[in-house]
């Protein structure tokens, strides 16, 4: 296991928000997160990386290649995030910053993660640039010069250029309309493919966990209610509150609602 979170729970000052929450993500998987609006989903992932608000206490244990992240300093911390964790958000608009262009977000994070020449930055920005399928041109406009498929595509390409071991997204497809959500994860998918990298997909979307999860994990006021493989829970979900999920959703195309074609009893 890449990542093993156990018993972990984040509470307010008024509530427990995410109660007693654990869940192990194999190597090199694609490990979906799906459920109810404000189960904690946000907040479980922003823990790992240590980015939790600080009116917010955690307890349980976080671990990460066999570490403690929860044992952490903030300076570990940083020097972990991005070069072995790395997050795209929904708001990818939020990730950027206006008066700075495209080519500067890619010096800043190079330098602050202890890449100290300026030919090899940039060589490592343009590639990483053109691997998902943005041209040169780009670099030297500001974010706004952008579309947001354009902007979301430089996120997956910053998160993705120390390659991470784990990558987390949560709802990055949210913002997009349907045709440019379809490829940025068919994007995202062909770079994990090529980098290697575990997953760590935050979605409403059933489609999108039919199509790419291995497995997932459903969760309802703050609790893990299902976890599993992908076929057994799309197939055969086992609780009331994922079944109402899965029968909520738009379709899912023919066969089983996993995609796997249905077995007839003569
Ligand atoms: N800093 C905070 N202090 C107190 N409560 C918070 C804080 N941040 C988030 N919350 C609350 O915690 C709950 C869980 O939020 P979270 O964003 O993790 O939900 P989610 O499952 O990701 O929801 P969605 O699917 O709508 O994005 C929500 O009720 C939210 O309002």
């Amino acid at each position: 296991m890449i990542l093993s979170i156990e018993r972990v729970s984040i509470t307010s000052r008024e509530k427990k928000i995410v109660d007693n929450v654990s869940l192990s993500i194999r190597k090199g998987e694609w490990y979906a997160l799906v459920g109810q609006s404000g189960s904690g989903k946000s907040l479980l992932s922003q823990s790992i990386g240590q980015l939790l608000h600080s009116n917010l206490q955690i307890e349980g244990k976080i671990s990460f290649k066999g570490e403690n992240l929860l044992d952490f300093s903030p300076k570990q911390m940083r020097t972990i995030r991005g070069q072995k964790i790395s997050y795209i958000f929904q708001d990818y608009q939020g990730s950027f910053t206006p008066f700075r262009t495209i080519s500067q977000h890619f010096e800043e994070y190079q330098k602050t993660h202890g890449i100290h020449d300026p030919k090899n930055r940039e060589l490592n920005a343009k590639k990483e640039l053109e691997a998902v399928g943005l041209d040169e041109t780009l670099y030297n406009r500001y974010p706004f010069q952008l579309s947001g498929g354009q902007l979301q595509r430089v996120s997956i390409a910053l998160a993705l250029l120390l390659s991470p071991d784990l990558l987390i997204a949560d709802e990055i497809t949210t913002a997009l309309d349907s045709v440019s959500g379809h490829r940025i994860l068919e994007l995202l998918a062909k770079r994990q493919k090529e980098k290697g990298c575990t997953i760590l997909f935050i979605t409403h979307d059933w489609r999108h966990v039919k199509r790419y999860a291995t497995r997932l994990a459903v969760m309802k006021e703050g609790k893990i209610v299902e976890s599993g493989n992908k076929h057994r829970i799309l197939d055969h979900p086992r609780h009331e509150y994922t079944k109402h999920l899965i029968q909520a959703a738009p379709t899912l195309g023919r066969g089983l609602p996993s995609g796997l074609p249905e077995v007839e009893n003569k």
